[in-house]
């Protein structure tokens, strides 16, 4: 029986990571319009990660505790906030005397500066949550230090059972 041959570098691999301590609990409300939106409320977010990338001769494509490790380190930065758009059309940000003070229509909405994180999104939808995360994940040094290997990253976000958000770039370093 002749021996099965791989050619290793023309095999691309996608590592797949979901576990159950890539979670984050926030409060939100998301905004429909300049004067709809949710009363504020908080989910016990999700994240899960899919990196597609080349198995080097060695039979290893990188050490994805390196990558969970980066995961945890995203969802502990968003855990036990109240997470807030910056740069959402409906919604202005006041900071005044260690306060949080968003204006939304005719609403003046105050938060302990403490309890609130500010984010570069339009809104805090899973939809706006996972590209953050995908951006801040490639950011990451030791994932930037392994671009040279990985082909493509998908980040998804889940803001309940059975509904999720998945953003995807096609390499690291680009
Ligand atoms: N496109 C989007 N629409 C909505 C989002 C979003 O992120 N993107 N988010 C919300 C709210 O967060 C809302 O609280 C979601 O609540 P819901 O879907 O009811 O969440 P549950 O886990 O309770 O879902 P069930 O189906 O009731 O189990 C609304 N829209």
């Amino acid at each position: 029986m002749p021996m099965e041959t791989f050619v290793a570098e023309a095999i691309l691999t996608r590592i797949e990571i979901s576990k159950d301590y890539l979670n984050f609990s926030a409060g939100h409300f998301t905004l429909f319009s300049a004067t709809e939106r949710e009363n504020l409320h908080g989910h016990n977010f999700r994240v899960r990660c899919a990196v597609t990338a080349q198995v080097g001769e060695g039979g290893l494509t990188f050490d994805y505790v390196i990558l969970k490790r980066a995961l945890k380190e995203l969802c502990d930065a968003l855990d036990e906030r109240m997470l807030l758009p910056l740069e959402s059309p409906y919604l202005r940000i006041e900071r005044r005397d260690g306060l949080v003070l968003a204006h939304f229509a005719d609403e003046r909405i105050p938060f302990l500066d403490r309890d609130v994180l500010l984010l570069p999104i339009r809104n805090v939808t899973i939809e706006e949550l996972a590209p953050l995360l995908l951006g801040r994940l490639r950011a990451h040094p030791e994932i930037a230090a392994m671009a040279a290997a990985i082909r493509a990253i998908e980040l998804g976000v889940s803001s309940g059972q059975g509904q999720w958000a998945i953003a995807q770039s096609e390499s690291v370093s680009a």
